[in-house]
């Protein structure tokens, strides 16, 4: 993996704790006392004055995890009220809580109960973690409504806490499990303060409702990197589970395998032959085409242009119809324009060995994109398809054939649903089973369909190449992203990095992360022709 961290699934995280406790090198209850010794050390490090919590505890072993928490605030001087289930099925669990039984009581996990007792400074939700499959129901659905009702104001009192995510969310793809007994019957959507996870994140973190449910995500390590390690190796080896990864800029580097999101970014920059290097010259650096449209649409290729010259590609060329040449007349002067009014003139440009990435679709018109597309697929140059070309190939006759992996294809919703409408489809549906079928699924089987990189863009952007390795990245915390021409900035931006040799995969995945720490960096007023401006500080500052 290049960038960031491994993701893992519930599954995987399943397998890594039973491989963990299978060596004999580490109990459940080990593991249980680690992840509530991380969850207490996470509140007391955030709020160090001892104050009152609630603790809601599940059945499962999240509930177990809620009952160590418990034990470890009350020895820290706070005021709790604990509330559990009678059944406890797991042994770790039931050991915790018989422990916790010697310290203080346990009032039922009940809805009354909990509109009984004075509102706390915060509420724990331990009631469910992974292990869940199926919507909440009876008396914890209406804990979790309640608790959703009194946690609404975010970072109001009393503040949500919750212990590995939040109950109800699916956490392999983000979304909250439906009863499908209408509204009354489902648990109000949580919006936690802080969320501790364990060993590693999960999709649900990062994907759809994850983020605003679990507000600040801090992943504990619990001691399991060694068989993480081992597993996901192995899994690698064998092909059984192509990479999952988080491009998490301010991740912290977990591991020895994984640098810091610079270096990384380094490595990938390295890899575009003399980019940066001083004895390059600017064809060395990668020559990106980018088409522009009819007259009076010019903007967004313009923008992608900016981006493609400021993300260092050696020479951009703007390539708009001859009626539109005039508009394009002015600055930057560093761009070049060259009239294409025909797929012939396509094919003269792409004779050229030195075009290294090509980038169709923004304001280009959708027949204007469908005329040029035959000729751009057929040289299987590095491309990026946006916008109206994206429109153009699903109207295609042999759509989702001709294209190859070194073409990135970067819809947003809307795209996504016209390429590909049965996978919209899916994930339309209301999940009412986890693990839901999940935008990593839909997106890992778009690209294996068309061959192709999938940029699926959103507040959770998530790429996939044909082999199935995918990542998700969370720009949750930039929302003023989404204003208008942000995508042509990225396409542009892509289409520079293809063009200094990066393979498609990473220059996607290099594209989102400085893309949104480009929207990071600047902060809320921006507008897209503001991106590219950006990236010398941002190159300075990584130190690429
Ligand atoms: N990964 C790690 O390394 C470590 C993990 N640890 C902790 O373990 C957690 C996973 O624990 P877990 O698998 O026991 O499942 P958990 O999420 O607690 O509960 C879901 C279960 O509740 C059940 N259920 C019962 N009533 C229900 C109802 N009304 N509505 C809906 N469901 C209901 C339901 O049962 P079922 O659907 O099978 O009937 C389901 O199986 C994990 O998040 C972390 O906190 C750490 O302790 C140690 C290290
Ligand atoms: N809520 C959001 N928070 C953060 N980023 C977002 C959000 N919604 C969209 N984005 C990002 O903003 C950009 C919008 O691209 P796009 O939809 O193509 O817009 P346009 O066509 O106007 O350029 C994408 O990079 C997308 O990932
Ligand atoms: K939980």
């Amino acid at each position: 993996m290049l960038f960031g961290t491994e993701i893992l699934t519930t599954a995987q995280m399943r397998a890594i704790e039973s491989a963990a406790m299978e060596s004999g090198e580490v109990t459940g209850l080990t593991l249980m006392e680690r992840a509530g010794a991380a969850v207490a050390g996470q509140i007391r490090l955030r709020w160090p004055k001892p104050g009152s919590a609630t603790i809601l505890c599940g059945p499962g072993n999240n509930g177990g995890d809620g009952y160590v928490i418990a034990r470890l605030l009350a020895q820290a001087g706070w005021h709790l009220h604990v509330l559990g289930v009678d059944n406890i099925p797991g042994p770790d669990a039931a050991e915790m809580k018989r422990r916790w039984k010697r310290i203080g009581p346990i009032a039922p996990l009940t809805e009354g109960e909990l509109r009984r007792i004075p509102d706390s400074d915060i509420c724990i939700d331990a009631i469910f973690g992974t292990g869940l499959t199926r919507p909440p129901e009876g008396e914890i659905a209406a804990v979790l409504r309640r608790l959703g009702q009194m946690t609404a104001n975010g970072d109001g009192r009393p503040r949500l806490v919750t212990v590995d995510c939040p109950s109800g969310l699916c956490m392999d793809s983000g979304v909250w499990l439906h009863s499908g007994l209408g509204d009354d019957a489902d648990p109000m959507p949580l919006n936690a303060t802080l969320t501790v996870a364990f060993d590693s994140p999960k999709p649900g973190h990062l994907l759809q409702r994850g983020p605003a449910a679990c507000g600040k995500l801090v992943i504990a390590d619990i001691g399991l990197r060694h068989w993480r390690e081992r597993q996901v190796d192995q899994a690698a080896n064998a092909r059984r589970s192509p990479m999952l990864g988080a491009i998490w800029p301010e991740f912290p580097v977990r591991d020895s395998r994984m640098g810091d999101f610079s270096t990384r970014a380094r490595i990938a920059l390295g890899k575009g032959g003399s980019a940066g290097h001083p004895a390059g010259h600017k064809y060395s650096h990668g020559h990106a085409l980018v088409v522009a449209g009819p007259a009076g649409h010019g903007g967004a290729a313009r923008l992608a242009a900016r981006a493609a010259l400021r993300g260092g590609a050696g020479l951009v060329t703007l390539c708009p119809p001859s009626a539109a040449m005039a508009e394009h007349a002015g600055p930057p002067d560093a761009l070049m324009r060259r009239k294409l009014d025909d797929a012939g003139q396509v094919r003269a440009m792409l004779t050229d060995p030195r075009v290294a990435g090509l980038c169709l679709g923004p304001g280009c018109g959708v027949d204007r994109a469908a005329s040029l597309l035959p000729v751009v697929l057929d040289h299987a140059r590095p491309c990026v398809l946006d916008a109206d070309a994206l429109t153009a190939l699903a109207q295609a006759p042999h759509w989702p054939e001709g294209l190859s992996d070194n073409c990135v294809l970067t819809p947003h919703a809307g795209e996504f649903a016209r390429l590909f409408p049965d996978l919209a489809g899916r994930l339309a549906e209301t999940p009412r089973r986890g693990p839901a079928f999940s935008r990593v699924d839909a997106l890992r089987e778009a690209a294996r369909r068309c061959g192709a990189v999938v940029l699926l863009k959103g507040p959770d952007t998530v790429i996939a190449a044909p082999d199935g390795q995918a990542y998700i990245h969370s720009a949750s915390d930039v929302p003023w992203l989404a204003t208008a021409g942000t995508g042509d900035v990225l396409a542009g931006l892509i289409v520079g990095f293809l063009a200094r040799g990066i393979a498609a995969f990473e220059a996607a995945a290099l594209g989102v992360a400085i893309h949104a720490k480009a929207a990071r960096r600047f902060g809320p007023g921006l507008i897209a022709d503001d991106l590219p401006e950006q990236l010398p500080f941002l190159f300075r500052e990584l130190g690429l």
